[in-house]
């Protein structure tokens, strides 16, 4: 079995099994994801499904944390997790303690820390190829965003976004994320509104599926290009965005900053230059995307799709078309 490596999603879901498929079509993810990035690892994810309203005290999180390192442990090294929605380099720790099948653990117990500002440099540099096609300039500085998820990822693009002068709307359904819209000088508006913000760019960085066959139809932007994974509903909003003529840059290509770099410093062990120009390159990736697209008269999802399967058929050893998805019952934190 080859290994199969991502975060570990700790999240509300009105019942388990909607844990169990968010984990399932997480991992299918992070397979194209691990493929496009050229990543010697299938896609996995682990999701903890917490009944809705149920919030953990410190010491019932840590009891969580070392059921999943128990799970994953009990797994020899087929499944290794990281961070992701509701998780940090600091409960990687707890889980570090029980199995070494753990990425992005804090710098000083040996991991690479938080994936999420390198995830927010991937993003950027999906922005960069974007605003090239869309303005002839990469630069990004007077082009308009609206980033929807003011989370670790969202609120360090939006950051980075502002410190090149770009125009800010930006939304959280946490309200106090307000203060950082305040900080950059953004506009805040309602998830909805954001949505359909007639912006340059729509940045999803916040949970999957905002792009329904409706909220596709109201959108006024010339692109949808973030870091949040599996932003699509269904598969068939790719082909309403193209229709529209709207630019929409796969997610599992414009997310890959942190699991870049995380391999490549935690794995390959390059140093953190030689990382930073690895998450730096998914802006050629996205220009070749682009570019292949325009040429074969395909969407960049069918692209991007494309490469994912001809780079998983033409690698034997731990890259694979295999994923796995691990969901821990909301049953352990009830
Ligand atoms: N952390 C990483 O390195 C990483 C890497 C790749 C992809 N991602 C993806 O990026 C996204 C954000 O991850 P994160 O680590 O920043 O998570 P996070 O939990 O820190 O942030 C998520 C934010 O989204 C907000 N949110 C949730 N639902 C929303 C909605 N409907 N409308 C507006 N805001 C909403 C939350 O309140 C929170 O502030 C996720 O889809 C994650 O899977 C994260
Ligand atoms: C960084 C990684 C672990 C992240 N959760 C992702 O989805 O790519």
């Amino acid at each position: 079995m080859g290994r199969r490596t991502d975060g570990l999603r700790l999240w509300h879901y009105p019942d388990w099994r909607d844990g169990l498929t968010d984990a399932l079509r997480l991992s299918a993810a992070m397979t194209s994801k691990f493929a496009v990035a050229g990543l010697p690892s299938g896609g996995g994810k682990a999701v903890v499904a917490l009944p809705e309203g149920r919030e953990l005290d410190t010491d019932r999180r840590r009891d969580v944390l070392r059921d999943v390192a128990d799970v994953i442990a009990s797994l020899s090294g087929a499944y290794a997790t990281g961070p992701d929605v509701g998780t940090s380099p600091a409960d990687m720790a707890v889980i570090g303690k029980t199995t070494p099948h753990v990425f992005c653990k804090p710098a000083d117990l040996g991991g690479s820390g938080d994936s999420s500002p390198h995830t927010a440099q991937g993003a950027l540099a999906a922005l960069r190829a974007v605003s090239r096609r869309l303005c002839g300039t990469s630069s990004l500085g007077g082009r308009s965003f609206a980033v929807i998820g003011l989370g670790r990822v969202g609120a360090g693009l939006a950051r980075l976004l502002a410190a090149e002068g770009a125009i800010l709307t930006v939304t959280d359904i946490d309200p106090d994320k307000q203060k950082i819209s305040d900080e950059l000088g953004a506009v805040w508006r309602s998830p909805d509104e954001t949505l359909a913000a007639d912006v340059d760019i729509v940045v999803p960085a916040a949970l999957g599926s905002m792009l329904t066959s409706r909220t596709a139809a109201d959108l006024r932007c010339r692109a949808v290009v973030g870091p949040a994974n599996n932003q699509l509903a269904t598969p068939d909003v790719a082909d309403l965005l193209h229709q529209r003529d709207i630019i929409w840059v796969p997610d599992y290509v414009a997310s890959a900053g942190g699991v870049i770099n995380a391999i490549s410093t935690e794995l390959h062990r390059v140093s953190a230059d030689e990382a930073r120009a690895r998450v730096r390159a998914i802006e050629d990736t996205v220009d070749d995307l682009l570019d292949t697209a325009q040429r074969c008269g395909q969407t960049p999802a069918q692209a991007a799709s494309e490469l994912a399967r001809r780079r998983l058929n033409g690698t034997s050893g731990p890259t694979g078309t295999n994923h796995g998805a691990v969901a821990v019952p909301g049953s352990v934190a009830r």
